[in-house]
């Protein structure tokens, strides 16, 4: 089921820094949200907050209307949420598969003792979710490097990998933070279309930070600019790109008077 998002007046502060201040928006189940703005604009630490790899100084983050701020990444992936990184944190040495699999061990069942002993049932799940692995790897076309150490393959395919993760542990809330950086135009169509596979496919709900503009106005049904930690705007992508807000938030004031 798609989970919903709720924030309400989340601020982070590192020491005297303030990096977010007061973001307030919701995403409804099924959408695909976007979360744009300048550099430094507090996009990938809003992200943290929300996986909880940050605690935000003030604020609650709700997902389905349980209270998830403060709450550490693993409650959140029970929870059903799970994330991709700006810069891909995959175990090098380990296998494209093996790094696949790290994502299916949230729906293990039992815990570490069952996990230890490998009871029937925990073997049995252990074997259905990889071959869930492989066949998510197989429509990906990446069958071919399953048993490759994750080291030897491309930027471009470690971001695949990152996200097949991500979808193996079935998620209701997916963060996908800067999916296309580094991506040639190819992989970056590609990436639209899976993504826009995903939506059709599963029911879950999508929130992708990105600077690359052709993406998110080809998959998001709506936006929320952050400029200096604050929330600027929100409505469609078409919306944000021709607010004079955001065209001086990007360009600066000078550049956007001179450009109207
Ligand atoms: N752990 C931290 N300690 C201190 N300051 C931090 C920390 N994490 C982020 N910041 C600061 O918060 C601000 C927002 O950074 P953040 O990476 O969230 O922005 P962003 O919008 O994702 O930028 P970009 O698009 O360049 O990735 C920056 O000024 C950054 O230096």
């Amino acid at each position: 089921m798609a989970a919903s998002l709720s924030l309400k007046d989340v601020s982070l502060h590192f020491g005297g820094v303030k990096v977010l201040q007061d973001v307030s928006f919701d995403v409804e189940p099924g959408v695909i949200f976007g979360l744009v703005g300048p550099n430094g604009a507090g996009k990938t630490s809003l992200f943290n907050c929300i996986s909880g790899h940050y605690r935000p100084s003030s604020g609650s983050i709700s997902i389905d209307g349980t209270e998830a701020s403060g709450s550490p990444p693993a409650r959140l992936a029970r929870l059903g949420l799970a994330r991709t990184f700006q810069h891909p944190a995959l175990q090098l040495n380990a296998s494209v598969l093996q790094n696949v699999l790290l994502g299916g061990h949230t729906r293990l069942p039992g815990g570490p003792v069952s996990w230890a002993l490998r009871l029937p049932y925990t073997a049995r799940s252990e074997r259905a979710i990889r071959t869930e692995a492989l066949e998510l790897l197989d429509r990906a076309g990446l069958a071919w490097a399953a048993d490759l150490p994750a080291d030897e393959l491309s930027h471009g395919l470690h971001k695949g990998v990152e996200l097949w993760r991500a979808l193996l542990s079935r998620p209701a809330l997916l963060l996908l933070d800067e999916p296309a950086a580094g991506l040639s135009h190819g992989e970056v169509e590609q990436l639209i279309a899976t993504v826009k596979r995903l939506r059709t496919e599963q029911d879950i709900t999508i929130i992708i930070v990105e600077h690359h503009m052709g993406l998110i106005s080809a998959l998001t049904d709506r936006v929320v600019v952050l400029d200096h930690g604050r929330k600027l705007m929100s409505g469609t992508a078409a919306e944000a790109q021709s607010d004079p807000r955001v065209i001086e938030a990007y360009i600066g004031k000078d550049a956007a008077d001179d450009a109207a």
